[in-house]
């Protein structure tokens, strides 16, 4: 069987990712692809890569069936997602939410980082969509869905999953001081901030430049304090780099006292932990991971080692707009549609 799959802000980076990613999937049909500032304009016209790949036009959000679809991608802004998912769960469409908007369980930490919360009953029913950290909640969204009922998941921020990716083995092994601070400092490309240009993102600000932002107050903070069970004490720092794809971040663990586990046996315990995750590499002792060796790809590398200060140090390298948003979308839908989690996201990056 076949399901129709609609994306909702389908001109902009990430929305125009889920394009690419099921114009060639086996198991979602692409129905609609909304964009208010391109409705009637054909997708090939604006992204000339789907020439001879796609006749799709853009539509309009409001315009568009998508009560037609079975389940549709939202790839607008926070703030904008909450606002549509309502009306599509009511007519039994599943959604995908990309933004922030059904990340945070609280909808009081939703409040303090973004804006007041205005369907807190849908924030409760949502699963977090980090297939690798949160099977559990999607498996049973899967199950709600195969009963018939509609099911939303909010998925991981592109920080978030690479920060998390990389600390959760060691946090969940119970490796990490408990009381002491972790560190994560992150770098993202510029389609991390979307299609629009600004001060910060414009080509001649931003190449030929690295430069830290958001520093202490990045909306990303609780998100990931609330993945790894941090609170509080999370040092989070993004960095904008001149490139168009890819994330790194490198993740600081203080040992919990008495730890003293060598590198090798790092890796080993992380190879486990990632033993049923097809997407996520754990990379020899030694070797770091590359976000050129995973862009344009729905995959991850996380590498581990030991540094003598007593410290664990751990890399997760994504392509944001892959395992950071699309990708990681499709890969929830996957799982909620009862199929394989790579279908579609079988691609690996060129190797130079
Ligand atoms: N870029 C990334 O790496 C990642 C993005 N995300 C999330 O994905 C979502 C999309 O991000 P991204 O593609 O980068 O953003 P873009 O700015 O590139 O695209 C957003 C699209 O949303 C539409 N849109 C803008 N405002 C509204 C609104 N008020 N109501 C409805 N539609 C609107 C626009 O459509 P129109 O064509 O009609 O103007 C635009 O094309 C965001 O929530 C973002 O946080 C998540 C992880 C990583
Ligand atoms: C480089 C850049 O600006 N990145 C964005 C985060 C990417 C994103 O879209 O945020 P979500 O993952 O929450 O959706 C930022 O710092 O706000």
């Amino acid at each position: 069987m076949t399901y129709r799959a609609g994306v909702v802000g389908a001109a902009g980076f990430a929305g125009i990712e889920l394009v690419r990613i099921l114009t060639r999937h086996p198991e979602f049909e692409l129905a609609a692809a909304t964009s208010d500032a391109l409705a009637g304009t054909p997708i090939a016209q604006v992204y000339p890569a789907f020439t001879g790949v796609t006749d799709l036009a853009f539509s309009t959000h409001e315009g568009t069936d998508l009560g037609a679809c079975d389940v549709v991608f939202l790839a607008v802004p926070h703030k904008a997602a909450m606002g549509m998912a309502p009306a599509l769960i009511a007519v039994g469409v599943t959604v995908i939410d990309l933004s922030a908007d059904f990340r945070l369980k609280d909808p009081a930490v939703y409040e303090q980082w973004y804006a007041p919360h205005t369907a807190p009953d849908l924030l409760a029913q949502a699963a977090f969509g980090l297939p690798e950290l949160t099977g559990d909640e999607l498996a049973a969204a899967a199950e709600r869905r195969a009963a018939g009922e509609a099911v939303l998941v909010g998925c991981a921020g592109c920080y978030p999953t690479a920060t998390s990716l990389a600390a959760a083995p060691a946090i969940c092994a119970g490796l990490v001081d408990g009381a002491a601070p972790v560190v994560a400092d992150a770098v993202s490309g510029v389609t991390g901030a979307g299609k629009k240009a600004t001060e910060r993102t414009h080509f001649c600000f931003a190449n030929e430049n690295v430069e830290a932002y958001g520093v202490g107050t990045h909306r990303h903070t609780p998100e990931i304090e609330q993945i790894l069970g941090l609170q509080g004490r999370l040092v989070f720092t993004p960095h904008l780099a001149p490139l168009n794809r890819g994330l790194l971040s490198t993740v600081t663990l203080p040992l919990a006292p008495g730890a003293a586990p060598a590198t090798e046996e790092l890796v080993a315990l992380y190879r486990d932990f990632y033993a049923e995750s097809p997407l996520v590499s754990v990379m020899d002792a030694g070797v770091q991971p590359r976000t050129a060796s995973v862009a344009g790809t729905c995959r991850a590398q996380v590498g581990v080692a030991v540094h003598p200060a007593g410290l664990i140090v751990a890399t997760g390298a994504i392509d944001n707009l892959g395992k950071g948003a699309a990708g990681q979308g499709v890969q929830c839908a996957n799982i909620v549609f009862g199929l394989p989690e790579t279908c579609g996201l079988e691609e690996i990056a060129n190797p130079v």
